[in-house]
């Protein structure tokens, strides 16, 4: 039977990764990054020479595509067809094709079975879920649906600290870029409706995933 599925949703920089890892150590839950999918698909197009303008034939790619991630928050990893791709997909060459890759309808349908089927799947308490359409469609039902927010300046500083020498405009611009053509796709920077937001602008990276962590129990003890 499945545990507790807690949704988690928001814009890139928004700490959805960190904070969800973090949670789901606290509560002894699992947790799924779903972007790293979407990375590694556009990862393995880039390795397999497809044309990532043609979506034609990213959609043909999508059947030989053969993915594996670690759910365990103390044992995360992700790997394709066998090679671990966990830093790969972090690179800037992902990084700029993976919007193009993920507004592609059979690309999308295929990962959302996958992910769905994670989340049935899991063997602990609970499952944490974050990406940016798992509150709305991958997991709409999920017994925790939050949106994790903070100012884009915020979110840009965040990113950039994480890179050595990084020019922060430049990352400020990347990352709306990316926002503003993945919100085409699907709208995570409205909270849909049963949603809780989280804005982690004032917090730091403790009181975030207290509020999270405090979120999860307040649910768990009124459905207990
Ligand atoms: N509330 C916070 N205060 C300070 N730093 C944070 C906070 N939340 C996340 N971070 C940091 O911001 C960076 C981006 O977080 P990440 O989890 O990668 O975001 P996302 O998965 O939403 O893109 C990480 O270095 C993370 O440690
Ligand atoms: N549920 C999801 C998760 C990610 N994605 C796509 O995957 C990309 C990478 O997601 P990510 O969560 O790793 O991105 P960051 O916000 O961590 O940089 C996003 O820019 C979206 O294009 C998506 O379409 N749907």
């Amino acid at each position: 039977m499945t545990g507790t599925v807690v949704a988690v949703d928001g814009p890139a920089g928004s700490g959805k990764s960190s904070v969800s890892r973090a949670a789901a150590r606290r509560l002894g839950f699992d947790y799924q990054d779903t972007g790293a999918a979407y990375r590694a698909f556009a990862w393995f197009c880039l390795q397999s020479g497809v044309d990532v303008k043609n979506q034609a034939e990213i959609a043909e790619a999508v059947p030989g595509f053969s993915y594996t991630i670690g759910t365990d928050p103390d044992g995360y990893f992700v790997q394709v067809g066998g090679t671990d791709v966990t830093d790969d997909i972090r690179t800037p060459p992902v990084t700029s094709i993976v919007s193009s890759i993920a507004r592609v309808p059979e690309v999308r349908e295929h990962l959302i079975r996958l992910f769905r089927g994670i989340i049935a799947e899991s063997g602990r308490p609970g499952i944490i879920t974050e990406g940016r359409d798992i509150t709305t469609v991958v997991a709409p039902d999920a017994d925790v649906r939050i949106l994790l927010t903070a100012q884009p300046e915020v979110r840009a500083a965040r990113r950039a600290a994480e890179v050595d020498g990084a020019n922060h405009v430049d990352i400020a611009a990347q990352l709306s870029a990316r926002d503003a053509k993945d919100s085409k796709v699907v709208d995570f920077l409205n909270a849909a409706e049963g949603v809780t937001t989280l804005d982690s602008t004032d917090l730091d990276f403790d009181q975030t995933v207290d509020a999270m962590v405090e979120l999860v129990r307040a649910t768990i003890k009124i459905a207990g």
